[in-house]
């Protein structure tokens, strides 16, 4: 288990994270969400001690990371794959790790054919791909078989079968009863991943909940209809103040109201249905609502004018 009590970090005058508490919870995936520059990788960090808190506290397991006496036991983390010397293999890498805590050979072995580094175990690590490495990070992060994982974007650089096994992985150690806390920025991937999300925003958390609660927090049920006289579903409809558009001549989307009461009403007024979609708000939709008052750095577009556009709605200056 993870928990940080008003975990705050300043640098200088910039307040990276600001008095943030939560709990990482064991047998569960937490997704850890947040636009660029709000908090993630300091958070990580004061977790596992490489930076200290200018207030507040973290602990892994109910003790802070730094008093654990066999550290990767206790929690394993993928935070900066480059971290590693470029002239070692990945087999003596690991070996090294491994003797700090006198984790047999065996378990090296184990943690390379995990991650499917086999064929290059013996290659130096300096001439890794982006992906060859971030698997060397995770077989790092399982190496003392911990009970609490936590992996800093760890599908960065894989190719599908990667992203796929690093889903799959978390997922089983989540089963096994671990805590896994995972960033990631891919929220497809963390929708089929996380059981629980965390979101922060400049350095202050904006949502803690299960998944789901945060999709349908963010939007009033929305239906797609197809049918033969949309006017006058619509003027029933309008009654119980609902709102529609209408896309095509017999093609509506309506805000508001649950499939049900459109097919009563449609029955009521003999109009023909022959389409009744209920429309899911995507994970990245309802992030992107969550945090667009909190997005720091901003990407532009080039509108057909050729000015500049800002492309979040919402930007605070
Ligand atoms: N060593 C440092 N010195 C000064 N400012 C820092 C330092 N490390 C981080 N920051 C600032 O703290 C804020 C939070 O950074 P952090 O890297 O934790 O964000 P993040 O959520 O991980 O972002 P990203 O998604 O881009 O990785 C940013 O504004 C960043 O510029």
């Amino acid at each position: 288990m993870i928990e940080a009590q008003a975990l705050s970090k300043r640098y200088g005058t910039k307040t990276a994270v600001d008095a943030v508490s939560f709990t990482a919870q064991p047998g569960k995936v937490t997704g850890f969400l947040g636009p660029n520059g709000a908090g993630k990788s300091t958070t990580m960090r004061m977790i596992v001690g490489l930076d200290n808190p200018s207030g507040g506290r973290a602990t892994v397991n109910g003790v802070p990371y730094a008093k654990h006496k066999a550290p990767l036991r206790e929690l394993g983390a993928l935070l900066d794959a480059k971290a590693v010397h470029p002239k070692r293999s990945a087999y003596t890498h690991l070996r090294a790790l491994a003797a700090t805590h006198g984790i047999p050979n065996s378990r090296v072995r184990e943690v390379i054919e995990l991650a499917g580094l086999g064929p290059v175990a013996r290659k130096r690590v300096g001439g890794f791909s982006l992906g060859m490495g971030q698997r060397l990070g995770i077989a790092s992060a399982l190496l003392g078989d911990p009970s609490t994982v936590i992996l800093d974007e760890p599908v960065n650089g894989l190719d599908p079968e990667g992203v796929q096994w690093v889903r799959r992985l978390a997922k089983s150690l989540a089963a096994e009863g671990r805590t896994v806390f995972l960033s990631s920025h891919l929220m497809s991937e963390m929708a089929l991943t996380a059981d629980h999300l965390i979101v922060i925003g400049r350095g202050r958390i904006i949502a803690d909940a299960p998944v789901q609660s945060i999709i349908d927090g963010q939007g009033a049920a929305r239906v797609r209809v197809r049918a033969d006289r949309p006017q006058d579903l619509l003027g029933s409809l309008a009654a119980d103040g609902v709102s529609a558009q209408i896309l095509e001549p017999e093609l509506l989307e309506i805000t508001g109201v649950e499939p049900r009461r459109v097919a009563e009403a449609a029955v009521r007024n003999g109009v023909l249905v022959y389409e009744l979609t209920p429309i899911q708000l995507s994970l990245e939709d309802a992030y992107l609502q969550l945090t667009s008052q909190e997005v720091e750095y901003q990407s532009h577009s080039l509108t057909p004018s050729g000015l500049l556009a800002a492309s979040t709605e919402g930007h605070r200056a």
